[in-house]
C-alpha cells in the first residue's frame, strides 16, 4: 500500500538516525535484529493468525488468547528462548494488546517458586512449572482484603499428627478473589479489561496439604510445628517485588504504543483551518495538540529509560539477596513501589489523553487505544494499589530524614536529600536538563522536610507512628510522588548525557525531550517553587515560553521519534497508528468486516415490527 503523503513528508525531516535510536532503545543493534527475527517468527506463522480479537466476546477472547498463549509457549521453547525480553517479544507479537491467560503462571507463580523454594522444592515444582506440567496462580487477595496483607483471613492450621496444613477460608470475605489464572473454582465475572485472564475465586474448606508445601528457602515449619523465621522476614514480600520492578517498563511500553498511534494519526488527520482558504492543516500543527502529545512523547522516553534502570537495579539486588546480602532490599522495594505507582498511573492518564487527541476514531476499537487502556489501567491497582505503594515510599523517606539527622549515610537514590540547593540567576527560556533536574530534586528535598515536620509534630503529640502517618497521608503521598519524579528525571538525564557522548545527534533530540519532561513537571507544581522561593514568576513565565519553543523543535522530529519505538503494525494492531498512514480506507474495510455487519439483524426487524404493531 502506498505511503500516506503526510507521513512520507514527515519522514523526510528529522536530525537523527531513527534506526540508531531504535538500537539504543533495544539495548544494541543485535537486540533489535533479534527482536525483528522473533517478531517475524510469530507474524509469519499461521498458528498465530486468527479472528480480530476486538470483535470477540469475553468467552471467545479467552479461548482465542489461550490458544495463542499456548502457541507462544511452544514457539518460545522451540526457539530455546530464555531471555525475559526476548520471551516478551514473542508474547507481545501474538497477544494483540491483551494480557494472556497464562501470564500469571509465569510472573506470579514461577517467579515466587524461584525466589522462595528450596532446592528439593525446586526439583518438585519449579522444573515442572517451567515446563507447564503444572499451572499455577497467586492466590493472595481475598474478597475482603487486597492491600492489607496482614488483614488476610485465610487460615493454614498445622496438624502435627499428619504433618499437614489444613487450609480454610473461614468467612465470605476470606474467599480468595481476583486470582489470575485460577482455574479451580470459578471466575469472578466480567471486568473492565484483562479479558484474557480468568481472574478467579477460590474457596478453601479443610484442604489438606503436606508440610513441605510451604516454600522453605526463607522460613520453614519443622515436624513439631516450630516456625523457623527467614533471615530477613521481608523477603517473603519479594514475590510482589519482581512484578512491581518490571511494571515501570511495561508502562513505558504501553505509553509508547499510545503516543505512536496518536502522533502518526495527528499527522494524517487534517481538520479545520488556521488561515482561511489555505486548506485544513494537520492537527499536529495545532499548539494544543502538541501540548497534549509532546509531553507524553517525552514521558514515554523517560519511563523507558528508568524502567530499564529499575530492572537492572532489581536484578542486582536479587543476586545480592541470593548470596545472603539484604542491605539494598528496602531501597529496591521503595523504588519499585514508587516507580510502579507513578509510572502506571501517569501512563493510564497518558493513554487516555492519546485517545482523546484522536477524536471520535480514538474511541473506536479500530484505534486499539481503548484496548491498550483497559488492559493497562489494571496496573494501577494490581500488584499493589497506587496509594498503598506510594505510602511505602513515603515512610521510607521519613526514615531518611531521621537518618540524615543522625548522620547515617543515605542510599544512593536518595543521596540528593543531603545536598544543598541554591538558585541565584534568573532562568531564561533555555534552561538545560541538569538545572531542571536540580530544581526537581530541590522540590523533593523541601517537600520531604516539610512533611516530616508535620509527622514529627503529630508523633510528639500522639506517640503513635501509625496515627501520625494516617493524619498526613495526603502530603505523604505527594512527597513520595515528588521523590519518584526526581528518580525518573535523574535516570533520564543520566542516560541522555551518556547518549550525547556516543551519538550526539540522537542525544540532542533526547535532550529536548528531557527538557520537555522537566519543564512540564516543574510547571505542574509551580506553586511549590514560588512558596520555597526557588523560582519567581519571571522564571516560570520563561520556562513556559521554553516549553512552547521546544514543541517547535520537536514537531519535525515527532514521527521519527515514534518510529524509533519500532512497533510492527501487527504488534501495534491500530488502524490509526499504521506505519503507512493509510487510515480511512482501512477504517472502512475494518468496519465492513465487523461480524455485526455480517449477521442478518433479524432481532432488529422482530422488535421494530412489534413496535409498529403496537400502534403507539
Ligand atoms: C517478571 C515480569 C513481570 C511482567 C509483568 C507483565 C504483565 C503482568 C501485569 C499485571 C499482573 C497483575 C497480576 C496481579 C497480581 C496481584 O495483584 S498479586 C497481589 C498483590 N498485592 C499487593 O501488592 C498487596 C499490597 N500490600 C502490601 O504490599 C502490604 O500490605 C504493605 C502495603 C506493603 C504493608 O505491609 P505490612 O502490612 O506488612 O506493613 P508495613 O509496615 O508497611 O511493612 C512491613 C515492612 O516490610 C517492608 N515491605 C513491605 N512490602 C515489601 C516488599 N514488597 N518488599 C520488601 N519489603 C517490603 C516495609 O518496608 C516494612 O519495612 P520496615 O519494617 O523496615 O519499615
Ligand atoms: C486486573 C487485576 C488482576 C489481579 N490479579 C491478582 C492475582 O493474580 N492475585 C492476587 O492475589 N490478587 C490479584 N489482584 C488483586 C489486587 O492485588 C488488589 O486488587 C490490590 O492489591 C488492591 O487491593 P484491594 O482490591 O483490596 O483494594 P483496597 O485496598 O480495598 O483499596 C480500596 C481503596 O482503599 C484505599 N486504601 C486501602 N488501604 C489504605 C491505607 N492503608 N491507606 C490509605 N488508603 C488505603 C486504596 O488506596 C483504594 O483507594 C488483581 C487485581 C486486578 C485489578
Amino acid at each position: 500500500m502506498p505511503m500516506n503523503p503526510d507521513l512520507e513528508k514527515e519522514r523526510q525531516g528529522g536530525t537523527f538516525d531513527v534506526e540508531q535510536l531504535t538500537h539504543i532503545l533495544d539495548g544494541g543493534r543485535d537486540k533489535t535484529l533479534k527482536r525483528h527475527f522473533l517478531e517475524q517468527e510469530v507474524l509469519k506463522d499461521p498458528v498465530f493468525r486468527g479472528p480480530d480479537t476486538r470483535f470477540l466476546s469475553r468467552e471467545e477472547l479467552f479461548g482465542e488468547l489461550l490458544r495463542k498463549h499456548v502457541a507462544v509457549i511452544k514457539k518460545t521453547q522451540e526457539l530455546s528462548i530464555d531471555d525475559i525480553n526476548e520471551a516478551s517479544t514473542i508474547y507481545s507479537a501474538a497477544m494483540n494488546n491483551n494480557v494472556g491467560p497464562l501470564t500469571l503462571h509465569s510472573v506470579a507463580f514461577v517467579a515466587p517458586l524461584d525466589l522462595m523454594a528450596d532446592d528439593e522444592q525446586k526439583k518438585k515444582w519449579l522444573i515442572p512449572a517451567k515446563k507447564y506440567e503444572i499451572i499455577g496462580c497467586y492466590a493472595q487477595t481475598e474478597l475482603g482484603h487486597g492491600s492489607f496483607i496482614r488483614g488476610l483471613e485465610t487460615r493454614a492450621d498445622y496438624d502435627v499428627n499428619t504433618q499437614q496444613f489444613v487450609l480454610n477460608t473461614p468467612t465470605e470475605t476470606a474467599i480468595k478473589w481476583w486470582v489470575g489464572g485460577c482455574v479451580a473454582v470459578g471466575d469472578i465475572g466480567p471486568k473492565f479489561g484483562f479479558g484474557g485472564v480468568d481472574n478467579g475465586y477460590l474457596c478453601l474448606n479443610n484442604v489438606r496439604i503436606p508440610r513441605d508445601n510451604l516454600l522453605a528457602k526463607t522460613g520453614k515449619v519443622l515436624e513439631d510445628g516450630t516456625y523457623v523465621k527467614p533471615e530477613n522476614p521481608k523477603v517473603v514480600y519479594g514475590s510482589m517485588l519482581g512484578i512491581r520492578a518490571a511494571l515501570p517498563k511495561v508502562g513505558a511500553y504501553n505509553l509508547s504504543k499510545a503516543v505512536t498511534i496518536a502522533i502518526r494519526y495527528s499527522c494524517v488527520r487534517h481538520q479545520s483551518e488556521i488561515k482561511p482558504g489555505c486548506g485544513e492543516p494537520q492537527v499536529l500543527d495545532y499548539q494544543t495538540q502538541q501540548h497534549k502529545l509532546f509531553p507524553l512523547l517525552a514521558t514515554a522516553y523517560a519511563f523507558h529509560t528508568v524502567g530499564v534502570w529499575m530492572l537492572d537495579f532489581h536484578s542486582t539486588v536479587m543476586n545480592e539477596i541470593n548470596e545472603g546480602h539484604y542491605h539494598r532490599l528496602a531501597e529496591d522495594h521503595v523504588l519499585a513501589a514508587g516507580l510502579k505507582a507513578v509510572i502506571n498511573w501517569k501512563t493510564h492518564e497518558g493513554i487516555e489523553i492519546c485517545r482523546f487527541s484522536c477524536g471520535g476514531h480514538g474511541y473506536s476499537l479500530a484505534s486499539s487505544l481503548p484496548v491498550i487502556y483497559v488492559n493497562h489501567v489494571a496496573n494501577s491497582t494490581a500488584e499493589g494499589e497506587t496509594v498503598i505503594l506510594l505510602l511505602q515510599t513515603a515512610v521510607y523517606l521519613m526514615k531518611c530524614v531521621i537518618d540524615l539527622e543522625q548522620g547515617t549515610p543515605l542510599d544512593p537514590s536518595v543521596a540528593y536529600l543531603d545536598q544543598s540547593f541554591s538558585k541565584s540567576e534568573q532562568w531564561c527560556s533555555d534552561v538545560d536538563m541538569h538545572s531542571l533536574l536540580k530544581a526537581i530534586q530541590f522540590r523533593s528535598k523541601k517537600f520531604t522536610e516539610y512533611v516530616s515536620s508535620f509527622v514529627k509534630k503529630e508523633l510528639m503529640a500522639t506517640g503513635n507512628q501509625q496515627l501520625a502517618f494516617n493524619k498526613h497521608k495526603v502530603i505523604l503521598v505527594e512527597c513520595a510522588k515528588a521523590h519518584t519524579e526526581a528518580v525518573i528525571m535523574n535516570a533520564f538525564v543520566t542516560k541522555v548525557d551518556e547518549i550525547l557522548q556516543s551519538n550526539p545527534s540522537v542525544g540532542k533530540v533526547l535532550s529536548l525531550l528531557c527538557q520537555i519532561y522537566g519543564v512540564t513537571e516543574i510547571l505542574a507544581h509551580s506553586g511549590d517553587y514560588i512558596q520555597y522561593e526557588y523560582l519567581r514568576k519571571i522564571d516560570l513565565d520563561n520556562i513556559q515560553d521554553q516549553l512552547f519553543k521546544l514543541y517547535t523543535y520537536i514537531r519535525p522530529e515527532a514521527v521519527l521519534l515514534v518510529d524509533a519505538f519500532d512497533f510492527h503494525d501487527e504488534v501495534l494492531k491500530s488502524i490509526l497508528g499504521r506505519y503507512d498512514g493509510q487510515v480511512y480506507e482501512n477504517m472502512f474495510k475494518w468496519a465492513k468486516a465487523s461480524p455485526f455487519n455480517k449477521q442478518d439483524q433479524g432481532t432488529f426487524r422482530k422488535y421494530i415490527q412489534q413496535l409498529k404493531q403496537a400502534k403507539l
